[in-house]
């Protein structure tokens, strides 16, 4: 089954050459966006792609590198398309996105809720869910900020998409021994203590047969500087389109 992922960036939260870690997951018939941060808009409108060519959007956690574009863009359908975007977020992270994120500056007359912005597909922990005939996604909780949701995918049963999180050695280990992932995109800190990110030495105690199936996401603008030192592992680049 062909998936294709173009990042609209990879950068992480301060990286200023890369824009946010948002990326392009296309079927032959579905785009889903995933993460729609601060940057996605202009990265859209770089790439060419029209808002209304996006079939929907899934959010794994509230930080503004993944959520900070979801403004405009809800806007934009609104005012220029007159649709809702569709948008896949887990139960628990619905309401706070509302109150927290997206309140101040949607609500206006029309829109008071979460759901007169958005057709708002709420997903369920550990239930795969299909999106399309050809695109099934797992949430999976991951640890990223103490006492904040956050969320990892399973992708179509084999492609792991780390979004953000703590280094998770079991979890990866169980993904490609037990459930046969064949695909890991993942985030890397490059510099400084992971805290609540996954550091390049922490993915480079993996063994061989690991890191060889994981591609690099979320990382700083010192990335070229780490070429060449990342084990089995590479780099996802901005833009490029890659068959998973
Ligand atoms: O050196 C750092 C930089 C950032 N953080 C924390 O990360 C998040 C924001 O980044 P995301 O990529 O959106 O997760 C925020 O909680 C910062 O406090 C950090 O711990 N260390
Ligand atoms: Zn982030
Ligand atoms: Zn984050």
């Amino acid at each position: 089954m062909t998936l294709r992922l173009q990042m609209l960036g990879t950068g992480g939260a301060f990286a200023k050459k890369y824009f946010n870690n948002n990326g392009l997951l296309c079927t032959e018939d579905f785009t889903l966006l995933i993460d729609c941060g601060i940057t996605a808009p202009l990265a859209l409108h770089q790439l060419g792609k029209p808002l209304e060519k996006i079939d929907a959007i899934l959010v794994t956690h509230i930080h503004g590198d993944h959520v900070g574009g979801l403004e405009e863009l809800a806007f934009r359908m609104k005012f220029v398309y007159g649709k809702k975007p569709v948008l896949y977020v887990a139960e628990s992270l619905a309401e706070p996105l509302w109150e927290h994120t997206l309140k101040g500056g949607l609500t206006q007359e029309g829109i008071a809720c979460l759901e007169d912005a958005f057709d708002v597909k709420l997903l369920r922990e550990g239930e795969p869910t299909q999106l399309s005939p050809k695109l099934t996604v797992e949430l999976i909780r991951t640890p990223h900020i103490p006492g904040k949701a956050s969320y990892s995918l399973y992708i179509n049963n084999e492609i792991f998409y780390s979004a953000d999180m703590i280094f998770q050695p079991e979890l990866l280990t169980k993904l490609v021994y037990e459930r046969n992932c064949r695909k890991i995109l993942h985030e890397v800190q490059l510099t400084g203590p992971g805290q609540v990110h996954t550091t390049l030495q922490e993915l480079l105690s993996l063994p061989f047969d690991i890191q060889s199936k994981i591609s690099l996401m979320h990382y700083g603008d010192e990335m070229e500087s780490f070429i060449g030192a990342t084990g089995e592992m590479s780099f996802l680049r901005q833009h490029e389109v890659y068959t998973l």
